[in-house]
Parts: structure tokens; sequence; C-alpha cells
């Protein structure tokens, strides 16, 4: 949790913290929200990506497991500088994890099992090469964490339909209205804020993520 004495800055805001399953939007409406907010904006598969390559190889040679301990790192890391949090799919399941998640914003962003196979088609997500379907695998996944994501969420936002700039609308005046810091930081620029794109998200970088 950052504080008004917070070394990055003046007044260093709470997170705003994107979970939810894969392909629900998490990382393309982050993206967007940080710049709507005029905050920095982190997504915690491109941080880990950068600091210890590839994901499909970090499961492939190191297992899960250890996957799990480098993300709780990064989403420490990135929930401590304020602004807009994008996490990975997975990162709720770590008891930390959540225990951190709670002194801050947490939107659960959900998508239909009927419409999510466009978004999950390349083959990034180590999770869903498997030998069954992948949005049968997706919704078996998806299933098993709803409780968690529920548990952690203060808010959740469907995706399915319509264009994704009404979702970033909604979780912004949803932000604002529940901390009025971020009121007061949409009106700056985001270079006055110490934004920071992180944005080469991993998991989808050949896909378009075009405003619908
Ligand atoms: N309305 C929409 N809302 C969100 N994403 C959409 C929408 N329409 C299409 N997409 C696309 O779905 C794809 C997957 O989204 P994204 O990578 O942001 O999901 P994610 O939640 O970050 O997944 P992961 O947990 O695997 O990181 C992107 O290419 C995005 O552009
Ligand atoms: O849902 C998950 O477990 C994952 C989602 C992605 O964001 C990546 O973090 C990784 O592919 C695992
Ligand atoms: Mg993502």
């Amino acid at each position: 949790m950052t504080s008004p004495t917070d070394a990055e800055g003046p007044r260093a805001l709470r997170a705003v913290v994107l979970v939810g399953p894969m392909g629900a939007g998490k990382s393309s409406i982050g993206r967007r929200l940080a710049k709507t907010l005029g905050v920095t904006f982190r997504d915690t598969d491109s941080l880990i990506v950068r600091e210890h390559g590839p994901i499909t190889e970090i499961f492939a040679e190191h297992g899960e497991p250890h996957f799990r301990d480098l993300e709780h790192r990064a989403v420490l890391e990135a929930i401590a500088h304020g602004g807009v949090v994008a996490l990975g799919g997975g990162a709720p399941l770590h008891p930390g994890t959540r225990d951190a998640l709670r002194a801050h914003h947490v939107a659960l962003l959900t998508v239909d099992a009927e419409v999510v196979a466009a978004r999950i088609r390349n083959q990034k997500r180590p999770l869903l090469n498997t030998d069954d379907d992948p949005v049968d695998a997706w919704i078996r996944i998806r299933d098993a964490r709803d409780p968690i994501y529920r548990d952690v969420a203060d808010a959740t936002f469907d995706t399915s339909h319509g264009p994704l700039s009404d979702v970033v609308k909604a979780i912004a005046e949803w932000v604002r209205t529940e901390d009025p810091d971020y009121a007061a930081a949409s009106a700056a620029p985001a270079e006055q804020t110490g934004a920071e794109d992180t944005d080469d998200d991993p998991q989808d970088e050949k896909e378009s993520d075009d405003e619908r």
C-alpha cells in the first residue's frame, strides 16, 4: 500500500487492479483505462517476461509453482506504484497476492465462454495448450477460479459485448466514485503523473486489439 508520503511523488494512488480469466481483457482494457485516468500502467505478465523471458518457457522449464512465485513478486512491485495494474489470469491463486490486493481497488473482468474463443487463439497461454479444446480448458479453469476472483473483487465488469471503450468508461467512473484521488489525477496529463507503459503484452502480440 502506498501513502501520501511515498517516495514516488507527493501522493501515490491506490492501485486499480484488474483480475479475471484469460482473455477477459485485463491487458487491453488496463492500458486504455490508465490513459483515461492519466496514471501509469503495468502488466505483471509483461514485467515477468522482461525480467525472466517468455511465460511458456518459464512454465516448461521451471513449472507453474515457480511462475506463481515470480508472479507474486511482480504483483507486489507493480501495485506498490499505484496506477492501473493488469494481473495475469492466475495471479489471485497466490494467498499472499490475495492479501496484498485488499488494500487496493480490484475490478473483476468477465467474459462469456461463447465469445472468448477468438481472444485466446494464439499459443502463448501454456495452460490452454492441452490436448483438450482450448475453450473447454478455459471453462474448467474459469469455473475453478471464479470463487477466488469474486472474493478479491470490489466490482465486476463484463467485457463480452459492446465496444471495449464502454468497459473502460464504466471502470473509470467506478474508480473516480470510489477514490477522489483518481478524479484529481484524471485532470492531469499522464506525463505529469509519471505514467509508464509496460504494455508489450506477451499473451497477444499477434492479435489485433483495436477498439471495436
Ligand atoms: N470487448 C473486449 N474487451 C476486452 N478484450 C477484447 C474485447 N474484444 C476483443 N478483445 C481482445 O481480446 C484479446 C485478449 O484480451 P487480453 O489479452 O487483454 O486479455 P487478458 O485478460 O489480459 O488475458 P491474460 O490473462 O491471458 O493476460 C485481446 O486481443 C483483445 O483485444
Ligand atoms: O490464467 C493463467 O493461469 C495465466 C494467464 C496469463 O495471463 C499468464 O499469466 C499465464 O499464461 C497463466
Ligand atoms: Mg493479459
